[in-house]
């Protein structure tokens, strides 16, 4: 029961309109608002999408780790403007703390990253699947929480950190059947824009904040945006060279505005060549307009996206250098990738490459035929399950053919049936369902011929 004053009214109001009709006010049965429950049929669809990620993760030698949904909230203050962190699911506790539930995992990560310092041995290659969460006002309906692929190479500076993250996104993709003509994954630097911006004489201080404003051009007019670029004391004509950076259309005319001394140049160049060597160039497209919404990004950016241009971006991310100095920490270089649950759902609908999800799939039905030998119905599937072989225990007096309609609706290959005679001459039937062909088989032998069956 909550210990404040609304929670005392809330509770006097439910007990005042149980009083008044005598019956119970009927509990809201959704989830709340922004949330979705995940029934069985939903879980199958979700462990499909997180094994292949776990899959993917561990085929490229990468270690599961996890963090708090719940954190300080002062992970997440940054001054840049972010959408991430003006949408922070936060309040305050019973202890007076300022918390908030994850908007994102990179915080966390590098909290946990910057605890253990120097005793942490590098590279590390760690992933995560968090659940993620933001506080947006309903109007657009959107949802306030998501399941997030996370993939993150910490203590590598050099570009092939960001070539291995482009290989397991691209190995994802083909593992469910996305093609590079489904989707691309747009390309560029953040440095690109320092390399200008500081030419022009713009403080590094402005640049991530820049950025941010930068990636609300995806969706908003350059006028839309202008009086914040001015505030940031962006004139209008670094504004015009800006915005002509972000037009450019391929790494030779970059060349032409950055010069063949440009590091970012050299690093996109260096980005696609190690493309063309894991086999994945195709799947690459530079963009100079990409430069996506987290205020830490310092290098390449990235982000996956379906070429009919119907959906929001897929996943992304980039390279975060200077994360841990902005908690105060030594600089470890870092770069990483985030991949919702949304949109690849979406995709994978569109294109029809949703396989069909199996129903529960027991192997057995233990089926007792009378309440008096429910005991050994229990302790044939102990054995059963002792073997790895699942088994679905029919823990009420049904019928026979009730039984043979659960197991097909189960999917079980064999229903086992106990009955008293049987067990008097320690034999249980068992029928293949596939076949109808039924044997007696002697108790003890149950699970060696079940799994002899299976295994045939
Ligand atoms: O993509 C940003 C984001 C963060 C948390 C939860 C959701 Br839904 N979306």
């Amino acid at each position: 029961m909550s210990g404040t004053s609304q929670g005392r009214a809330s509770a006097a109001v439910a007990q005042s309109k149980e009083k008044s009709t005598g019956k119970k006010e009927k509990l809201d049965l959704k989830p709340p608002k922004g949330t979705r429950d995940f029934y069985p049929e939903d879980m199958r669809m979700r462990n499909w999408l997180f094994g292949h990620w776990k899959d993917v993760a561990r085929l490229h030698g990468f270690e599961e780790y996890d963090a708090p949904v719940l954190e300080s909230e002062e992970l997440y203050i940054r001054k840049a403007g972010e959408e991430v962190t003006q949408q922070l699911y936060n309040f305050e506790d019973k202890g007076e703390r300022r918390v908030s539930l994850r908007p994102e995992m990179t915080p966390s990560l590098a909290r946990m990253v910057m605890a253990r310092g120097k005793s942490l041995t590098l590279p590390v290659k760690w992933f995560s699947i968090p659940q993620c969460w933001r506080y947006e006002r309903m109007t657009r309906g959107r949802r306030r929480e998501h399941y997030q692929w996370n993939m993150d190479i910490w203590g590598v500076p050099g570009i092939e950190a960001e070539a291995e993250l482009l290989s397991a996104i691209v190995t994802f993709f083909k593992r469910v059947g996305i093609t590079s003509q489904d989707v691309g994954i747009k390309v560029n630097s953040r440095a690109v824009l320092s390399e200008v911006l500081t030419a022009m004489g713009v403080p590094a201080d402005k640049f991530a904040a820049t950025c941010v404003l930068v990636d609300k051009l995806e969706k908003v007019k350059l006028d839309d945006i202008r009086g914040e670029m001015q505030e940031l004391g962006l004139t209008d004509e670094i504004i015009t060279k800006l915005v002509a950076t972000l037009s450019i259309k391929d790494l030779d005319a970059l060349e032409q505005t950055l010069g063949n001394g440009s590091k970012a140049l050299a690093q996109l160049k260096q980005l696609m060549e190690y493309a063309e060597a894991y086999g994945f160039r195709d799947w690459l497209i530079f963009d100079a307009s990409v430069v996506r919404g987290l205020a830490y990004y310092t290098g390449v950016v990235f982000e996956g996206f379906d070429r009919k241009g119907e959906l929001r971006a897929i996943c992304g991310g980039g390279r975060y250098d200077e994360l841990l100095a902005t908690f105060g920490g030594e600089p470890l270089p870092a770069v990483g990738f985030g991949f919702g649950d949304a949109v690849i759902a979406e995709l994978l609908k569109d294109r029809n490459l949703l396989p069909n999800f199996d129903n529960n799939k027991v192997d057995v039905v233990v089926f007792p035929l009378s309440p008096s030998v429910y005991a050994s119905a229990a302790a044939v599937s102990g054995v059963v399950r002792s073997k790895s072989i699942s088994s679905d225990l029919v823990l009420e007096d049904k019928k026979m053919k009730w039984a043979f309609k659960h197991a097909e609706r189960l999917g079980a290959s064999h229903l086992v049936i106990i009955g008293e005679d049987e067990i008097a001459k320690g034999i249980v039937q068992v029928k293949n369902l596939a076949k109808g062909e039924q044997v007696e088989v002697e108790v003890s032998k149950v699970s060696d011929f079940i799994a002899e069956q299976l295994a045939s």
